[in-house]
């Protein structure tokens, strides 16, 4: 019954954004939707109870009139007060079948992971054919088995939800098992039964309660539809699927009765749906449709560069990258302007967090929605990727096959860069395939050629090679490879040496410095390490909270000529070897702040 969902729990939502969903417009309304609904539930029975108990034989199967707004029954009783006051009992029985399909089904779902593995598979196949048959049928059938009446219709209800509840936990859970943080608490001897509770039911709450708010709606109406069988609440209790029964006998005289119950049944299934849909925006399930405020203007001020280059294979001017955060946005790039020339080998350094990445990210258009990307110029080798002030990202086949082949990037983690399923060499000639206009063959030699020319051992056979089957390094000098099918103008390396050992980290670092000099590729490199950055770079940028601090030449940072305050703290955080032993390392404490307003170089 529950909807699919992501099978990627998402991560836990605190109390601030379930507020903020509730906050929008579309909160607005199911919140005052949920109210109204708490309250024909809660006060119903007090309030019309008693009207709807007197019957009014003058009155029998009447029209509606001022006295009785939807007209009478057959026994001459208030058509509406009964609807109001059976809100408590139709909306109660949807609750108490979704709470115990929720309960048996994440039993049941996270059973297999704790249980012997006779069980967990007898479960698994149990689920497997109930799942099979639709919902409300084995509702229908478990109601017959346990016997008319409100209590029976609420746990056939429950039951019939629960294997999909218990497939959407197994689900959800084995995605969360296979992450790292579930391996380290193995690792520390953390109980099977621990780990359920404290490491895979927190991160698969979120979907599990928007499925069950969701699914409440769809409880409500199959309770509704076994007592309009005759199989739930018996006489003389009522409940809106009893009342629609006895109505129907009559619609044609006097339809009022069955169009009121029908918009009470569309409204609780409404409220249930829109208090899942709420919630599922809350905890970031599916893309915000929130109304955002204005995205934040251009700052003037940040357009002119620190340092202008003659011949710029890549210029960018007041580039900005925005986060939706909340009603509100977040500026993580704020206004950054910046050259590097053909050839050039600039670095970026900066803290972590300070919109290294991101900037990369966004000059290389692979930053897409909900992220905003503006620049009043982003212009890479002849190409303007700003339009109207907007970044545009990868959609345009031209704008793809220009990056594609003048644009190489080279991500921090090796690991998570290649397809796990396609052998290496053919990830390598597809770049050729569809950039290049190689044919196949033609695309899989030059894979080979690529593979040797980053010095990947016995390349002709290791290209049929799985990615898992290659060392970190391979894999990194893979990922330059594919950026080597053409000639790129610029190879952006973010952080390329930090998952690699200091052995490899030499190899990869000189293998760019040949590209550079072979190719007369223009580089630019994210780093944190200062060191590395200033022997290997021509230039460096300095960033600090979202933007360019510093722009000074390898030399000046080398020879402790930094102006900023805070790329001197940078340098003087590196540690010597000549420093004498037992000297504390000097490092930059978390509070301290420093000036975001740029400082020019003295060249
Ligand atoms: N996809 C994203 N959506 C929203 N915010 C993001 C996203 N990626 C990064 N951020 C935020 O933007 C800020 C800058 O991130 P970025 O990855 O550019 O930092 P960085 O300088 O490269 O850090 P590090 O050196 O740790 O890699 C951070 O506060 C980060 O939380």
């Amino acid at each position: 019954m529950p909807p699919s969902t992501s099978d990627v729990a998402g991560s836990p939502a605190s109390r601030h954004t379930v507020f903020v969903a509730l906050r929008s417009p579309l909160g607005i309304v199911t919140s005052l939707a949920l109210v109204a609904l708490a309250f024909f539930a809660i006060f119903g029975p007090m309030i019309w109870g008693g009207t709807a108990a007197v019957a009014d034989l003058t009155q029998l199967s009447a029209k509606p009139s001022a006295e009785h707004l939807l007209g009478t029954d057959a026994g001459g009783h208030d058509v509406l007060a009964q609807l109001l006051s059976a809100t408590q009992l139709s909306v109660v029985t949807a609750i108490l079948a979704t709470l115990i399909g929720v309960s048996v089904g994440v039993a049941l779902g996270l059973l297999p992971t704790v249980a012997p593995r006779w069980m967990a598979r007898t479960v698994n196949g149990v689920l497997g054919v109930t799942l099979a048959f639709p919902a409300l049928l084995l509702a229908i059938v478990v109601s017959i088995v346990l016997g008319v009446g409100a209590v029976s219709v609420t746990v056939a209800i429950g039951l019939a939800m629960a294997p999909a509840f218990a497939r959407l936990t197994q689900t959800l859970g084995s995605s969360v098992a296979g992450r790292d943080f579930v391996a380290a608490a193995r690792i520390l001897g953390v109980g099977r039964f621990r780990i359920l509770t404290r490491h895979v039911l927190p991160n698969v709450r979120d979907p599990l309660i928007v499925n069950a708010s969701i699914s409440a709606g769809t409880a409500l109406v199959a309770a509704t539809g076994l007592s309009f069988l005759g199989l739930g609440v018996q006489a003389p209790r009522y409940d809106w699927g009893r009342m629609l029964n006895e109505s129907l006998d009559g619609i044609y005289v006097n339809a009022a009765p069955s169009l009121g119950l029908a918009a009470a049944i569309v409204f609780a299934g409404v409220t249930f749906a829109l208090l899942g849909e709420n919630l599922s925006r809350a905890f970031g399930l599916h893309p915000p449709a929130r109304r955002l405020r204005r995205h934040p203007a251009s700052s003037t001020d940040a357009v002119v560069p620190l340092h202008v280059t003659d011949d710029p294979v890549l210029r960018v001017r007041d580039l900005r990258v925005s986060t939706p955060r909340g009603t509100t946005w977040a500026t993580p790039v704020r206004g950054v302007s910046f050259d590097v020339g053909r050839g050039e080998i600039v670095g970026v350094v900066g803290e972590s967090g300070s919109g290294k990445s991101l900037t990369c990210m966004a000059v290389a258009a692979l930053l897409e929605a909900p992220l905003k990307v503006a620049a009043s110029s982003v212009h890479f080798d002849g190409t303007e990727l700003a339009v109207d002030g907007r970044v545009s990202d990868r959609t345009s086949t031209s704008l793809a096959q220009h990056l594609g082949t003048r644009m190489a990037f080279v991500f921090q983690d090796p690991s998570t860069s290649l397809n796990p399923a396609v052998h290496v060499g053919t990830q390598v000639a597809e770049v050729g395939l569809l950039h290049g206009g190689l044919r196949r063959k033609d695309a899989h030699d030059r894979a080979i050629d690529r593979l040797n020319a980053v010095r990947i051992p016995d390349a002709a056979r290791r290209a049929r090679r799985y990615p898992h089957e290659f060392s970190g390094g391979m894999r990194q000098r893979t990922m330059m490879a594919m950026g080597l099918m053409s000639k790129p103008a610029l190879l952006i390396a973010d952080e390329p040496t930090t998952a690699l050992d200091v052995t490899v980290q030499r190899e990869v670092m000189s293998l760019l410095s040949e590209i550079n000099e072979v190719n007369g590729t223009a580089l630019l490199l994210v780093s944190h390490d200062i060191a590395l950055v200033s022997s290997f770079c021509t230039r460096v940028l300095v960033m600090y909270r979202g933007a360019i601090v510093e722009d000074l030449s390898a030399e000046e940072l080398a020879a402790g000529c930094a102006q900023h305050p805070y790329t001197r703290a940078l340098v003087e955080a590196v540690p010597h070897l000549e420093a004498e032993p037992g000297t504390e390392f000097a490092t930059i404490a978390e509070d301290v702040e420093f000036p975001t307003e740029p400082v020019r170089s003295r060249s």
